[in-house]
C-alpha cells in the first residue's frame, strides 16, 4: 500500500466504552475512535499471540493527542490498525478520511530529488491544473515552515527537515488524520521541538487536522493537547497529558526505588 495515499479503509462506529467522558462532544466531532480493538498474530508454531488487547480510545477532531508506552507495549502497531495498514482481529475503528500515516525514518518516505517535486508527488492522481499543483505545495510547505527549501535537493536536508517534508508530504492531499510513528527517535533536540512546532502549526493553521503521534519521550508531552498511554497491548490511560505524566513519572519512580531497595 503507497502510504503517502490517502487510506479509504472505513470500518462501522459503534457506543462507546472508553476511559474518559467526553459527552461534551459530539460523536461527529472525534477525529479518531477505536472501540474494543484486538490484534493477534499467529507464531511459528499456530499459537494465537495477542498484541493488542481491548484498546478503546477517542481523539477529538483538530487535536494533537500522543501515544507512548514502553517498547513493545503495541504503540506502533495500534497507529497502523489506525491507519487501515493492518485489520484488527476484533473490535471496531473509526477514523475521518483521507488519513496519512508518517514513517519513523523519513527516508522510507522522501523518494523525490527536490522538495517540491517531493511533496507534490501523491498530487499526481488527482488531475490537479499546474498551478493548483504549486498552490497545494506551497500551503504544505508553508504549514511546515519548509517553503524557502522549495527547490533544496532532498538529500541536503537535515533529518528534521526532511519529517517536515514528509509531513507536508500528507498535508498536501488534505489528509484530515496524521497517524506518525516515532517521528523524533532519531533527532536532536532542535530538530525534535522543530518537527513538533511545526505539527503544532499546522494543526492551528488547518481545518480540522487530528494528529496522533507516537513518543517515547515524555518532554514532548507538553506539546500535546490529549494522550495515550499504553501497556502490554492496552490502553491503561487516555486523557489530560498532565494527569499521564504525574502518572508515569510515579511509575518509573517506584521502578527505580525496586531496583534500588
Ligand atoms: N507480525 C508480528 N509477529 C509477531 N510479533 C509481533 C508482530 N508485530 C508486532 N509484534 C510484537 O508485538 C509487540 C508490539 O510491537 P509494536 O511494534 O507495536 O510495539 P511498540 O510499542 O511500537 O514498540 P517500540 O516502542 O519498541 O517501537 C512486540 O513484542 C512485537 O515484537
Amino acid at each position: 500500500m503507497n502510504v503517502r495515499a490517502p487510506f479509504c479503509a472505513s470500518t462501522p462506529l459503534h457506543s462507546n466504552p472508553t476511559t474518559r467522558n467526553y459527552n461534551a462532544i459530539g460523536a461527529d466531532n472525534f477525529a479518531i475512535e477505536s472501540q474494543r480493538v484486538s490484534y493477534s498474530v499467529n507464531n511459528e508454531r499456530g499459537k494465537m499471540i495477542p498484541i493488542i488487547r481491548d484498546c478503546s480510545l477517542k481523539i477529538p477532531s483538530g487535536q494533537f493527542w500522543m501515544l507512548l508506552g514502553p517498547n513493545g507495549c503495541g504503540k506502533s502497531t495500534l497507529l497502523k490498525i489506525l491507519a487501515g495498514l493492518l485489520s484488527p482481529t476484533d473490535g471496531f475503528v473509526h477514523v475521518r478520511k483521507p488519513r496519512s500515516y508518517v514513517f519513523q525514518n523519513p527516508d522510507h518516505q522522501v523518494v523525490m530529488p527536490t522538495v517540491e517535486a517531493d511533496v507534490a508527488f501523491g498530487l499526481g492522481r488527482f488531475n490537479l491544473t499546474s498551478d493548483e499543483t504549486e498552490l497545494r505545495v506551497a500551503k504544505a510547505l508553508t504549514a511546515v515552515g519548509m517553503y524557502d527549501f522549495l527547490q533544496r535537493p532532498v538529500q541536503t536536508l537535515s533529518g528534521g527537515q526532511k519529517q517536515r517534508v514528509a509531513i507536508a508530504g500528507a498535508l498536501v492531499e488534505e489528509c484530515k488524520v496524521l497517524l506518525l510513528d516515532e517521528l523524533t527517535t532519531f533527532l536532536d533536540e532542535t530538530d525534535q521541538i522543530g518537527v513538533i512546532k511545526a505539527m503544532k502549526n499546522t494543526l492551528s493553521s488547518s481545518e480540522d487536522v487530528t494528529a496522533l503521534w507516537v513518543t517515547h519521550r515524555l518532554e514532548e508531552l507538553e506539546y500535546a493537547d490529549g494522550a495515550v498511554y499504553m501497556e502490554d497491548g492496552k490502553v491503561v490511560m487516555h486523557g489530560e497529558p498532565s494527569i499521564i505524566m504525574d502518572s508515569i513519572e510515579a511509575r518509573r519512580a517506584s521502578y527505580t526505588d525496586i531496583i534500588n531497595s
